[in-house]
């Protein structure tokens, strides 16, 4: 087994940077379903682009990795123990080469291992089978997605729905808004698995394990077939669209898996993935480790049109550029769906330096700067120069409790994220005269080009996701989705797939 963790290992980048073909596919498909130089077809051809970049880089297509959790077949008699000790030297490995970031994060102290080991990190799945070769299967599956998570427990009473009963129509309502409440957080278009029955734990691990189907097979159970052809057709009508910007497609695939339960629980589990859906798998000789073949087929083999942004938005957009620090006026002359171009510093923030700043001074005067909710991968050369590997936003309403105070209390004018912000932070933006921009969420290889040096960095012992990074910023393009006149895209599209979600209260399945 000399080969095994270096099987491993090129399992864990390919994973990371390449987007398998199934997965490709229907983000191609979504592009088609899209009316050109609409926003979601923007911000699609964006996903397009950086999902091309990430291959040709060999970088990581989001910058949030996810939990690496591993599901191994092996033959009877295979030495678990020595698999278990080389995958997780793999996953130090790729951490270190910047294939995967430092994700994890004691929960008490809130310090970060460096290199992704640590108390269930990485998850990792023994299953013995009666076959000779050993399969190695992997999902990364980001913080933002596995927060849309949802479980439901039937009978419920379900927002725009109604009653959702122990029956297949009640699962189907589960489904319908499962979808609706992940809104654009997960980083829309997603993909869900669903689990029904179970306990707690095995019906999201069920749901979980319905994310490792390939996207176009068939489900060969007769009813669950027809309920996932049913979420297919009827889900993109809730128009939330890429990102939660609204459009024609919210939903890219759905599985579903059932197993049994207790007379008393009926659970249905959901786990959303955003459309950067990373997960693969090799099939190796037990002998030496060697991969024998890829279980997905692998992304090269399906291109991405990557049509530059003047085809693919032909359409009147608003575009203006500033530079930081941004003036008030500027600001306030902004309105929700016009395109913003920084330049100039831009600085990161997320959960540790929101809860901070709450009760302590800056390090430096943020008076006009934009802020960036992201926790990228960063890795120094040997001259201990830092640069960016992966820099895509990250979901900003986990900052609803601070941002509104923090804008005003240090002068910020831009707050730029994704998935949008609620109402405390909007009547901060419009009080003190401060935008919300939503990035494109994992489009982490198209963003990292515009971060051109690195200046400076504060609270590294936050960690490097949570550090605030100092960054020389160029042609960032963003879309203002809340202005200082208080409107909101994102309470907009939540008002309007609420409505929708009320046209599938009648039964379907009975
Ligand atoms: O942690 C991150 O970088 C992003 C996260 O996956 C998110 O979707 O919010
Ligand atoms: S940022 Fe978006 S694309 Fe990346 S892991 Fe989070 S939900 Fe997925």
């Amino acid at each position: 087994m000399q080969h095994f963790q270096q099987s491993v290992y090129k399992l864990i980048v390919e994973t990371s940077t390449n987007l398998p073909a199934d997965v490709r596919q229907a983000i191609q498909a979504a592009q088609a379903k899209e009316d050109a130089g609409t926003r979601s077809a923007l911000s699609l051809s964006t996903i397009a682009d950086n999902i091309h970049m990430a291959e040709c880089n060999v970088s990581p297509i989001c910058q949030d990795t996810g939990m690496p959790t591993f599901i191994i077949h092996c033959p009877v008699g295979a030495n678990q123990i020595v698999m278990k000790k080389q995958i997780l030297d793999a996953v130090a490995q790729a951490t270190k080469d910047s294939k995967l970031r430092t994700n994890s994060v004691d929960s008490l102290t809130g310090a970060n291992t460096g290199d992704n080991l640590g108390p269930g990190t990485p998850v990792v799945h023994f299953e013995q089978w009666e076959r000779d070769d050993i399969e190695v299967k992997l999902i990364l599956k980001g913080g933002g997605c596995e927060n849309k998570n949802i479980q439901y427990s039937l009978p419920a009473e379900l927002e725009g729905l109604g009653k959702a009963g122990r029956d297949l129509d009640g699962i189907r309502k589960c489904i319908m808004h499962a979808i609706y409440q992940a809104q654009g957080q997960g980083c829309s278009a997603g993909f869900i698995g669903v689990g029904i029955g179970g306990d707690r734990t095995t019906g999201y691990e069920l749901a979980k394990h319905q994310l490792f189907r390939h996207v176009d097979d068939v489900n060969p159970n007769e009813e669950l077939r027809k309920l996932e052809d049913y979420v297919m057709a009827n889900a993109n009508s809730l128009g939330i669209g890429t990102m939660g910007f609204g459009g024609q497609v919210t939903l890219l695939g759905c599985k579903v898996g059932v197993m049994n339960r207790l007379p008393a629980s009926f659970f249905v589990s959901v786990a959303y993935n955003c459309w950067a859906f990373r997960r693969q798998g090799v099939l190796l000789d037990s002998n030496n480790g060697e991969i024998k073949e890829w279980v997905y087929r692998t992304g090269d083999t399906v291109p991405m049109n990557t049509k530059t942004e003047a085809e693919a938005a032909p359409a009147e957009r608003r575009e203006v550029v500033l530079q930081t620090p941004i003036s008030e006026e500027q600001i306030r002359s902004l309105r929700v769906g016009d395109v913003v171009i920084i330049n100039g510093m831009m600085h990161t923030g997320r959960d540790a330096l929101h809860k901070y700043l709450m009760d302590h001074d800056a390090p430096l005067d943020l008076n006009g700067a934009a802020i960036y909710h992201c926790g990228p991968v960063m890795a120094k050369d040997a001259g201990g120069e830092w640069h960016v590997k992966a820099a895509g936003p990250t979901t900003s309403i986990r900052e609803e409790p601070y941002q509104g105070d923090i804008i005003k209390k240090f002068g910020i004018r831009a707050v730029i994220g994704k998935g949008g912000m609620g109402p405390k932070t909007l009547a901060a933006l419009q009080e003190h005269g401060a935008v919300y921009l939503n990035a494109i969420g994992g489009a982490a290889q198209y963003y990292a080009e515009c971060f051109k040096k690195v200046e400076g960095v504060d609270f590294m012992e936050f960690g490097i996701p949570e550090a605030m990074w100092h960054l020389q910023t160029e042609g960032f393009a963003a879309i203002v989705t809340m202005d200082s006149h208080g409107n909101s895209l994102h309470a907009d599209v939540e008002k309007d797939s609420l409505a929708k979600l009320a046209k599938f209260k009648d039964p379907v399945f009975v």
